[in-house]
């Protein structure tokens, strides 16, 4: 085998201990789903005579697909070396996030997206969760230090967020089958949390195998130590070795399951820097005392690009508030919206880094659009398929009838898709409806019913919106031929919410943000 990712198993641990980075992860336990009746050593031939076709220009290497996808920022390492890297053999690759928040955001999705297409072509995928550096706090690029978090808080965020990447995997598959796009080879793809390494490391072998490589002064001139020293608020001992940390868990990775290369966000640079450092002194290592291929212990990194909308906004956030993949936290409906109101100008960047359609579909779409942008063409596509890759088809499908009819002619709002099982958590709906007691509602100005509801960010916000003509209420339904009702919307009127805009039997009141932003409030007694 090859071009098999694992480089060691237990004889390798039993003999080598000697030089320093002793070898304790010998573990088999990669997951190795069968995918193809192919052997190893066919999927070895394969790749093999897949590398002659990249060499002979016959077909793009992996690179020249994430360049082109716009997922390349900056190399560690040269080009030349990752292309022939890639090329010859099927490495690993890994994408590290800490759970600092409950929840990813779509942010998280550009090293995602990837480390994603890396895996369907071909080679091994892990997508790991920082349950035990998060407890440290990665300093990079931050002035002042993280604040503390709960030991709970933290534990439940790695919780979600490990459900989340694991279903978040399906869900690519799915969607990418759907363009065509078959994983080569076996299917090798897996969710770790590095708690479950890091949490029982020992502080001696840690600092004599790893910290003696790390030298003081390479620590000291990195940029995130000497600001925050200068101009931020100092730095405690844990974080200056966060760094040592990360590539504990590379070293880690590449034991276990051959994973030379790894992928982050702009700011992890640095990290990945001192990773191929540090965790590649002790691969070197162990290749010279196995013998064998020196290639094995090349390790290289990339990041990948900070987004900014074209009006220079940090990508991600929604009226000052971070846009979630939970369901919870960000509706499908909202999620679309986000989408769906893409500038034209950055529109195409982001069918490249957030779909997996094939790039000359984007370019069709993209001169479609043009045609007509008034239509939005391109921006629906990609709210589809973001709203899809996130909470998948049924979601995607529900957001989108949504939006449409919010815009169709009559300008009508068919609600009772929206409020459907309201109360019921998981249902297909994609607007989560928000509980008001009555008092809260009846009565109220319409500007302080939109603040309670968490539309706007303050009162006078709300009441400017309103002034403005930038915010909606259903008023009376219309039937369809199907008996549904479909609600006529009208611009909230400066006064106080009366019985006739909450519907009789359902206690539902709804409300419209600016074009794409609905609020369902369900009506609740006192208590
Ligand atoms: N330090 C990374 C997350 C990470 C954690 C552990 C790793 O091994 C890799 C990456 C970040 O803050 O984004």
């Amino acid at each position: 085998m090859a071009s098999s990712p694992i480089l060691l198993r237990g004889r390798f641990a039993a003999r080598y201990v000697s030089r320093g980075c002793s070898v304790r992860y010998g573990l088999p336990i990669v997951q190795r789903r069968k995918a193809s009746q192919l052997s190893p050593s066919d999927v070895d031939e394969e790749w093999k005579a897949l590398a002659q076709e990249i060499k002979a220009g016959r077909r793009k290497s992996v690179l020249r697909v994430l360049e082109e996808r716009g997922y390349v920022n900056q190399i560690a390492g040269t080009r030349d070396d990752l292309e022939t890297l890639l090329t010859e053999k099927r490495v690993g690759v890994y994408v590290g996030i800490d759970p600092t928040a409950q929840s990813l955001h779509v942010g998280h999705m550009v090293p995602f997206m990837a480390l994603f297409w890396m895996y369907l072509h071909g080679y091994y995928a892990v997508s790991l969760m920082g349950g035990g550096t998060a407890a440290i706090g990665d300093p990079s690029h931050r002035l002042t230090a993280r604040n503390e978090m709960a030991r709970e808080t933290r534990e439940k965020n790695a919780i979600e967020m490990h459900q989340q990447l694991a279903d978040l995997w399906v869900k690519v598959e799915a969607l990418a089958a759907k363009h065509g796009f078959q994983q080569q080879g076996p299917i090798r793809r897996v969710v770790l949390n590095n708690r479950d390494w890091l949490g029982s490391v020992n502080i001696i072998d840690f600092l004599s195998e790893m910290g003696s490589r790390a030298r003081l002064g390479a620590m000291l001139s990195r940029d995130t130590v000497k600001n925050r020293i200068e101009k931020g608020d100092g730095m405690a001992f844990s974080e200056f070795t966060y760094p040592i940390l990360q590539a504990w868990d590379w070293w880690h990775l590449y034991q276990y399951g051959g994973v030379q290369l790894q992928i982050g966000g702009a700011d992890q640079y640095g990290n990945i820097v001192s990773g191929i450092d540090l965790a590649g002194y002790c691969a070197r290592e162990m290749i010279a005392e196995i013998g064998g291929d020196e290639a094995k212990a090349t390790l290289m990194g990339f990041t990948v690009p900070l987004l900014t909308t074209s009006s220079g906004e940090k990508f991600g956030k929604s009226a000052g508030n971070a846009v979630w993949l939970n369901p919870a936290l960000t509706s499908s409906f909202d999620l679309y919206g986000y989408f769906v109101s893409t500038p034209d100008a950055d529109v195409e960047r982001l069918l490249k880094l957030f779909t997996f359609l094939p790039l000359p579909t984007i370019q069709e779409t993209i001169k479609a659009h043009n045609v007509d942008p008034g239509k939005r063409i391109a921006q629906h596509l990609l709210a589809r398929q973001f709203v899809e890759l996130a909470h998948g088809a049924h979601a995607a499908e529900a957001a989108e009838a949504e939006h449409r009819a919010l815009f169709a002619k009559r300008h009508t709002l068919n609600v009772s898709d929206l409020i459907e099982n309201t109360a019921e958590p998981g249902s297909k709906r994609s607007t989560p409806a928000i509980f008001l007691p009555r008092s809260a509602v009846f009565g109220q100005s319409f500007a302080s019913v939109l603040h309670s509801a968490g539309a706007v960010k303050s009162l006078g916000a709300a009441k400017r919106l309103i002034k403005s003509g930038g915010a909606y209420v259903r008023s009376v339904p219309d039937d369809d031929t199907q008996g549904r009702a479909y609600l006529s919307i009208k611009k909230l009127p400066q006064d106080t919410v009366a019985d006739e805009y909450v519907m009789p039997e359902k206690n539902v009141l709804v409300l419209r943000v600016g074009k794409r932003r609905v609020r369902v409030i369900q009506v609740t007694k006192e208590e």
